[in-house]
């Protein structure tokens, strides 16, 4: 009766599992008695054999307990709680006609294209600066830009500094997935940099302004990943800006009322992160689980530069 009642649900189990449906019209099952479980009857042509090169557990003398008719002996299941593993998963897979495959049940996730954007001031470069120090296969991608260094940075590490004119040489020969004139200066992405390391499995970081932002949307559309920095309020953000003391007066002033527009822009973004002040790991936090959380998607963006 228990034998009866393990068979049926082995069977039950083996039909949900490869979609056998009618497929198979000499499948049989007999039960025996529990510690045989049940032993079925398929043709050889039908039954997928153990793979050895992609099978951890393939039962390499699968083939050799066929039957002179092709069809598998009766398979003695051991009992689970005394067994040796690899004998029992080897009975299991004998039991069921096809090996066990280590192969991932989800491909590897595609490389991610992360758009991190914000209004000036709100901490866009403070939050990469950590992400990339926390989080392994990144590439911050390093802007070419035509703006003078500011004190502390480095050619190549902050941003690409050219010349106005090296700039736009770069422009014509269409090495830019994206360029604007931003507060005077130009800006652009090199794609080359992009290709290079997506093909490598890394995941790209583009930091741009909210006018770069939208025209990366209109190109990628959905393939990439949207996240817009904020601070916790315009009072916050404006103090930032004052303690970074980069800008002259009048520069301030323009990139506050800039700010504030710009942060109607939020919604736009497939993700908003408030980088609160004195919480910047909480936004580095929050950042990564997007990350992680994008990895895990069924239906994966998929960007092609
Ligand atoms: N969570 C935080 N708490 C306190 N200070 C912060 C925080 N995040 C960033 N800052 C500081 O705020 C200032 C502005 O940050 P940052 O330069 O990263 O902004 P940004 O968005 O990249 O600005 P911009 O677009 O003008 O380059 C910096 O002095 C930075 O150290």
């Amino acid at each position: 009766m228990l034998g009866r009642r393990i068979c049926t649900s082995v069977l039950r189990s083996h039909i949900n599992l490869f979609h056998f449906g009618n497929k198979f019209p000499n499948f049989q099952t007999k039960c025996h008695t529990p510690s045989e479980i049940c032993y079925r009857k398929l043709s050889k042509s039908t039954i997928p054999g153990p793979n050895p090169l992609t099978s951890r557990f393939s039962s390499s003398n699968y083939h050799n307990r066929m039957g002179d008719a092709g069809r598998p002996a009766a398979v003695p299941i051991p009992d689970i709680e005394k067994a040796d593993r690899s004998e029992l998963l080897r009975a299991l897979e004998a039991s069921l006609g096809s090996s066990f495959s280590s192969e991932p049940l989800v491909p590897q996730p595609n490389p991610l294209i992360i758009v991190i954007s914000g209004p000036s001031g709100v901490g866009k470069d403070a939050v990469i600066k950590r992400l990339r120090e926390v989080r392994e296969n990144l590439h911050f991608v390093v802007t070419a830009t035509s703006r003078p260094m500011r004190p502390g940075e480095v050619d190549g590490r902050d941003y690409h500094f050219v010349s106005k004119e090296e700039f736009l040489s770069m422009v014509e020969r269409d090495e830019l997935l994206e360029h604007a004139l931003v507060y005077g200066d130009y800006k652009g992405i090199p794609k080359q940099q992009i290709r290079e390391y997506m093909a490598r499995g890394y995941d790209i970081v583009l930091r741009v302004d909210i006018q770069g932002a939208a025209t990366l949307r209109r190109i990628l559309k959905d393939s990439a990943v949207f996240i817009f920095i904020l601070a916790e309020s315009e009072y916050t953000m404006v103090n930032r800006l004052i303690d970074r003391k980069t800008e002259a007066i009048d520069a301030l002033l323009v990139r506050i009322v800039t700010a504030r527009e710009e942060v109607k822009h939020a919604k736009k973004f497939d993700y908003a992160v408030v980088n609160k002040e004195g919480e910047l790991e909480s936004a580095v936090r929050l950042v990564e689980s997007i990350i992680d959380a994008e990895k895990a998607k069924v239906r994966q963006r998929s960007a092609m530069i």
